[in-house]
């Protein structure tokens, strides 16, 4: 397999357009994400956030224009490829099984890795074996990273909303993802939460080296926590740049102004 250029953008959106029937949701949008960055993606509400978000998880398809990872199309990828390739996603409402562990539910989030087929699991051949402990090891990694290990034997059902998210994460990040891509991951939480996501997100990225893209409303963690920021209005892409960029530009004042004054 070709190694790509470091140097090159991990995700390049170009000229992405969907249409819905008479409604173009997004419109010729086009920005690239750097290596190991975080990037937030804001706008007001029905800007095409979701729908830019369902195409990076390939739940869409741009009616035009391109979306590169790694330098391949996303669209020559069928959708359940989409984690094997490298992009992994939490939800905005938690898609968590409630009544497993902590430790069961951050597991299931390495399976779509496993090479080993069905008869080999079966027969739990040796590979089989060592998968499962690199799998269990990897799982103990990361729940100590995210702080879950008093709560891995809990199921998710008795824990608050916040670690709830934390397993979330958990289980996003089995999967070694080369992208993260969380949708309003502040959702929900209360004030003192938010600044913990923020301190985890900066933590993941350094520690596991991880590129982040999140949708997300809470303007003060975007911009805290961002080292880029696209906003997008009625589809189209009205700035692309640092945070302190991006709050000063005019088209960003006037969407808000206009939309949540
Ligand atoms: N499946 C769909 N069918 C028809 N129209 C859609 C569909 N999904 C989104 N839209 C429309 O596309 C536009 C962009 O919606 P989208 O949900 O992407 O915005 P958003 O920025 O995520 O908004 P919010 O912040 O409210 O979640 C809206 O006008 C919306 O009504």
């Amino acid at each position: 397999m070709a190694v790509q250029d470091p140097s090159l953008p991990l995700l390049d959106v170009r000229g992405v357009t969907v249409r819905f029937g008479g409604i173009t949701a997004l419109d010729g949008v086009s920005f690239a994400i750097a290596r190991g960055a975080i990037t937030g993606l804001i706008g007001p509400n029905g800007a095409g956030k979701t729908t830019l978000f369902n195409c990076l998880s390939r739940l869409y398809v741009p009616t035009e224009g391109s979306i590169l990872f790694e330098g391949t199309p996303l669209e020559q990828s069928p959708a359940h490829r989409i984690a094997a390739l490298g992009i992994g996603r939490t939800f905005q409402n938690l898609a968590l099984f409630r009544t497993m562990s902590v430790r069961d539910n951050v597991m299931v989030g390495g399976h779509c890795r496993t090479g080993s087929g069905f008869l080999a699991n079966a027969l739990r051949l040796p590979a089989v074996r060592r998968e499962e402990h690199r799998l269990s090891d990897q799982a103990e990694r990361l729940m100590a990273l995210l702080d879950l290990q008093d709560v891995a034997q809990r199921p998710v059902s008795d824990l608050p909303f916040g670690t709830a998210k934390r397993v979330e994460f958990a289980r996003a990040l089995m999967s070694e993802p080369k992208l993260l891509l969380l949708d309003e991951p502040a959702g929900g939480l209360n004030h003192e939460e938010v600044d913990g996501l923020r301190q985890l997100l900066r933590r993941i990225q350094s520690e596991l080296r991880l590129t982040i893209l999140l949708v997300e409303h809470h303007m003060n963690l975007v911009m805290r926590v961002s080292d880029q920021v696209v906003a997008l209005d009625f589809g189209r892409k009205i700035a692309d740049g640092t945070p302190a960029e991006v709050q000063a530009h005019p088209d960003v004042v006037r969407a808000y102004l206009g939309a949540e004054a």
